[in-house]
């Protein structure tokens, strides 16, 4: 079974478009998890434009099914995941300010200092994860310094499915295999959405966890957030044969 984990940003930021707390993030948290999400995924970036420091502490609270926190491991970053033990935290190497997440680490380059994070990390009882792209000598250097799991940035995928999805997923099925072998877990996000979703999770066979937020959130403006966490749980459990029906 994949796991689909509900990335909250794009609520928190009709939230502080107004400055009070509405939507609250922790009751629609809790609902997606009434409706059938696996998880709950924030990222916070270090100008909190949606996702705040403190919904991660208001969060692990409410959050029954498995809490995944994204971001930048600044101190400040690392100070808050490492109070509220989150069940996941996943290190995404964006910058300050940057749009949104479009590339992956560099796990060669940045091994010491990846590998002190993710082992306070781990001493802090908090499972580790690492965005990566789909490259053999990254997913290496991934497991050399000890992550649990890595999360594929899917960016590529999402922008390759409509003109050739056999070879926008090739490299990601190649290193899916690579990371198995590795005995990396593996999880993945970036533009996921209910066109590109079933192929994707169909292609990994041994894919655990996706996280879904700026299509999801914006399909729920359409079809209402139960309606469309189910339809995103069927994309994630159809067969092959069914692929071509769900688009
Ligand atoms: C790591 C990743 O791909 C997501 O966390 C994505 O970056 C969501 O962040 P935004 O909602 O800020 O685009
Ligand atoms: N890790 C990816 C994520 O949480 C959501 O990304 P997106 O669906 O908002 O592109």
């Amino acid at each position: 079974m994949v796991r689909l984990s509900v990335n909250l940003n794009k609520v928190a930021l009709i939230r502080n478009s107004r400055g009070a707390n509405y939507p609250d993030l922790v009751r629609v948290a809790t609902d997606c998890e009434r409706f059938g999400a696996q998880g709950i995924t924030i990222h916070p970036r270090p100008d909190q434009r949606h996702a705040r420091y403190d919904d991660v502490a208001a969060l692990k609270e409410a959050v029954t099914t498995e809490l995944n926190i994204e971001g930048y491991p600044s101190e400040k970053f690392l100070r808050v995941v490492l109070a509220a033990q989150p069940d996941q935290v996943t290190l995404v190497p964006d910058e300050p300010g940057q749009l949104t997440s479009d590339h992956g680490w560099d796990t060669i380059g940045r091994k010491n200092e990846l590998r002190d994070i993710i082992t306070r990390l781990r001493e802090g009882g908090i499972r580790t994860s690492i965005f990566v792209d789909p490259d053999p000598a990254i997913l290496e250097g991934a497991a050399a310094i000890e992550t649990d799991r890595i999360e594929f940035y899917t960016g590529p995928y999402a922008n390759g499915y409509g003109s050739d999805r056999a070879a926008a997923v090739a490299p990601f099925a190649a290193a899916s295999r690579r990371a198995a072998e590795l005995g990396l877990g593996i999880n993945a996000g970036h533009d996921l959405n209910l066109d590109n979703l079933a192929y994707f999770s169909q292609q990994l066979p041994d894919l655990q966890e996706v996280s879904i937020g700026h299509a999801l959130i914006s399909d729920a403006l359409y079809y209402g957030l139960s309606n469309t966490i189910q339809l995103y749980l069927q994309r994630l459990s159809r067969g092959a044969e069914k692929i071509d029906e769900v688009k």
